[in-house]
């Protein structure tokens, strides 16, 4: 893994510890129409934290990311980003220039551009496709987006286009393509999802590596993938915290079984 090269450690967070919260999420609602996708949700991750968020389908999950991204207002509740911001005050541009960066389950690269260009324009990212691509980069830019592809395992792809890809590299180009903008918090939903036992191995290495310099937030179905990467797990039910803990812990938990695991 190449260290380093990733992002350096928020600057503010040299001050910090794990203990301090990197998001607080006081008593969030969201109703559509009449039906409580979320209920006095509470919880918080800490400066540096990898959490896990598991739960049954249905649980909520994606609406928290929503309600962290801004696409969904909740009616009630904060979400306190850095320990001063409500994210439910600002806009999803706002947010996401606050640094928080979301990867959707579904890979959403440029397939027509190459891997090199879909990397170079999440690194510019304030200007339209095609100027972008006119302006020249600078070395030092060329040199994070090389350290970048190397990263990513992608350096011998960097000129094909980013369609040609297999599902799993566009998984990755997509996580590049967000570490490029150097996110304070990063919000993955099922990164996992179609890879290949490799794919998910590296992913888990690389997501490790990724702790400490970043707070992340995984949303998973996947168990094993989140036995190796989580330091720490929520478990969602009808929009509600029903457990915390360590992956033992919650794996323990009678209604945990209950609701999602199984006996
Ligand atoms: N825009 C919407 N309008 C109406 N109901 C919605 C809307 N978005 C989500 N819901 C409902 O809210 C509940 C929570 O959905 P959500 O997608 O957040 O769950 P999830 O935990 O992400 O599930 P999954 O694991 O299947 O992705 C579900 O019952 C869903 O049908």
């Amino acid at each position: 893994m190449n260290e380093g090269l990733l992002t350096q450690t928020y600057p503010a967070d040299a001050r910090r510890d794990r203990r301090d919260p990197v998001l607080s999420l006081e008593n969030i609602n969201v109703s559509f129409d009449g039906f409580r996708a979320l209920t006095s949700l509470s919880f918080q991750i800490g400066v540096g934290e990898l959490r896990c968020v598991i739960g049954p389908n249905g649980a909520g999950k994606t609406t928290l990311m929503d309600v962290i991204t801004g696409k969904t207002r909740p009616q009630s509740g904060r979400a306190i980003y850095d320990q001063q911001t409500d994210l439910t005050r600002l806009s999803p541009t706002q947010i996401a220039r606050a640094g928080i960066g979301r990867k959707f389950q579904k890979p959403t690269v440029f397939e027509a551009l190459t891997v090199f260009e879909n990397l170079e324009l999440a690194l510019k990212t304030d200007k339209s496709v095609w100027a972008c691509l006119r302006n020249k980069l600078t070395s030092e830019q060329r040199d994070r987006i090389d350290a970048m592809l190397s990263t990513l395992r992608l350096s011998h792809e960097r000129h094909r286009a980013a369609g040609m890809l297999s599902h799993g590299q566009k998984q990755f180009l997509e996580i590049g393509m967000l570490l490029v903008q150097e996110p304070h918090l990063l919000l993955l939903d099922e990164p996992a999802a179609g890879m290949t036992d490799a794919e998910t191995a590296y992913t888990a290495e690389l997501f490790r590596s990724l702790a400490g310099k970043h707070s992340l937030m995984v949303v998973e179905h996947d168990m094993g993938f989140v036995e190796t990467i989580a330091d720490h797990v929520t478990v969602l039910h009808q929009g509600q915290v029903l457990a915390e803990g360590s992956l033992r812990e919650v794996q323990a938990n009678e209604q945990v079984i209950e609701v999602y695991l199984g006996r």
